[in-house]
């Protein structure tokens, strides 16, 4: 990752939402993106120009951008019709983002237009987000990672967050997964979760 001074950058274009310039650099906020919050918590995470990543919720392009900067190719997931509306904007300013309106619930719908990825990164505030990154794992290729922003409330309110986090970790698990990492996106994002994992197995 480019840091400048300390503060996480990419390097295209300004201008995609309010973010601030430093030095013709981007300035990737991690009060904002959930996957610059790890990378200042994680100084080894990284994203490589060969990659190729699957975005789940994208919102309105925001994050995806940033990854665009530095990644070969994002397909970018979002079912809300209104933030899809940026996102569309977001990716006709860049040659490397595929919008795509669709469910993450329902790999199969967007399955013909998703060649094998590198990463899934997964940023979707919905009760079953475990069960949203297995049913997508055909699209990772073997020895790829999932990146799982886990929104603990989104899960259940009703429980400790340390709690949806163990059983979050034990639904991966079961699906083959090895948890390569793990942390607490304190003091970026409250009560959210990353879960670091590597697809092991073809199922
Ligand atoms: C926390 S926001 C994502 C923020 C974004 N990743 C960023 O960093 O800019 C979660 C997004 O996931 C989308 N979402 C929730 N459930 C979804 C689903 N089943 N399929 C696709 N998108 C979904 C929501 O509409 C919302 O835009």
């Amino acid at each position: 990752m480019i840091r400048i001074e300390g503060i996480l950058v990419s390097k295209g274009q300004g201008g995609v939402y309010s973010e601030k310039m430093i030095k013709g650099h981007r300035v990737w906020d991690p009060y904002r993106s959930k996957f610059a919050a790890l990378a200042m918590i994680r100084k080894d995470v990284d994203l490589l120009p060969s990659q190729k990543v699957l975005y789940l919720g994208a919102a309105n392009g925001t994050t995806v951008s940033h990854f665009a900067d530095y990644v070969e190719c994002v397909y970018a997931v979002e079912f809300a019709p209104r933030p899809m509306q940026d996102l569309i904007v977001v990716a006709g300013r860049r040659k490397n983002i595929i919008p795509i309106m669709g469910d993450a619930t329902r790999p199969e719908e967007y399955a013909p237009f998703v060649e094998e990825v590198d990463l899934i990164y997964q940023d979707v505030a919905q009760p079953n987000q475990a069960e949203i990154a297995i049913a997508n794992l055909p699209f990772l290729k073997l020895g790829g990672e999932v990146i799982l922003m886990l929104k603990t409330r989104s899960v259940d309110v009703t429980l400790v967050p340390k709690d949806v986090f163990e059983n979050t970790l034990a639904e991966l698990e079961d699906a083959g997964l090895i948890i390569k990492d793990t942390c607490w996106l304190e003091p970026y994002h409250h009560d959210h979760a990353c879960i670091i994992c590597e697809k092991v197995s073809k199922n």
